[in-house]
């Protein structure tokens, strides 16, 4: 049986302030959240300390967006695997388009960061999607296998959550059609040797459309970015009306 995963993924927004200002709006709106649904949010660096302490005894669990592959060394800007397990940090976003597109991010480096992450204790969530262009080329399968194969070396797949993010989808508000997501999770599985790893669909998720997705026999769950910002509203996609 395949774990529900839903994860907001607040990208750099919210100060310390913010955060907190959420949670005391959004974890009473657990309260009926179905037992078996995991709730993740993956803030900015600054944030997790703070939330950690706030969010001890209850169901959510916290995510960075991000996490170098060595434990300690001159890597300005970076963070490294202990420094987030300290502050009670369980999920670690590990490729996902925004790094890959604007900071570099190879598939050598997405699995540097996966496998580091899981040495660690923490769980990746790694993000695979293909461009606009590439799903015009018709090459949305090669790039999503070619993703995987690199993606995944040496990965176990039992401490690892995937999420598929079509890149044209993301912040743009044209969601892929849930049926289209679903296909291509289900090719995703196919090339997976274990068939527990719990897949997300990302981009463009929202209240409006949450319930839809999640129908689909496939996908195991959100990763949230916009609608995942307001606490009412990510509340709501916390708790789909499930089919
Ligand atoms: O990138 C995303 C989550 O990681 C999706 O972002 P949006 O939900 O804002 O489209």
């Amino acid at each position: 049986m395949r774990r529900v995963v839903i994860a907001g993924n607040w990208k750099m927004h919210k100060t310390q302030a913010e955060s907190l200002e959420f949670l005391q709006s959004f974890l009473p709106l657990l309260e009926n959240t179905a037992e078996d649904r995991e709730v993740i949010l993956c803030a900015p660096f600054t944030d997790l300390s703070v939330m950690s302490k706030n969010l001890h005894g209850t169901r959510v669990r916290l995510g960075s967006q991000n996490v170098h592959w060595e434990e300690s060394g001159a890597f300005t800007g970076e963070i490294a695997p202990s420094m987030l397990t300290e502050v009670g940090v369980t999920y670690a976003v590990v490729g996902h388009s925004e790094r890959r597109q604007y900071f570099g991010e190879t598939d050598e480096t997405v699995n540097f960061r996966a496998r580091a992450a899981q040495k660690a204790g923490l769980k990746p969530i790694l993000c695979v999607g293909e461009s606009k262009q590439q799903r015009d080329a018709g090459e949305t399968e090669a790039v999503i296998t070619q993703q995987l194969k690199a993606d995944l070396v040496g990965i176990d797949l039992s401490g690892l959550v995937i999420a598929y993010e079509p890149i044209w989808a993301i912040g743009t508000g044209d969601t892929c059609d849930s049926k289209e997501a679903n296909r291509v999770i289900g090719l995703i599985r196919s090339q997976l040797s274990s068939a527990d790893v719990p897949i997300q669909y990302g981009g463009s998720v929202k209240t409006a459309n949450i319930d839809e997705i999640m129908a689909q026999p496939e996908i195991d769950g959100a990763l949230v970015g916009g609608a995942s910002l307001d606490a009412e509203g990510f509340a709501r996609i916390v708790n789909y009306q499930s089919a």
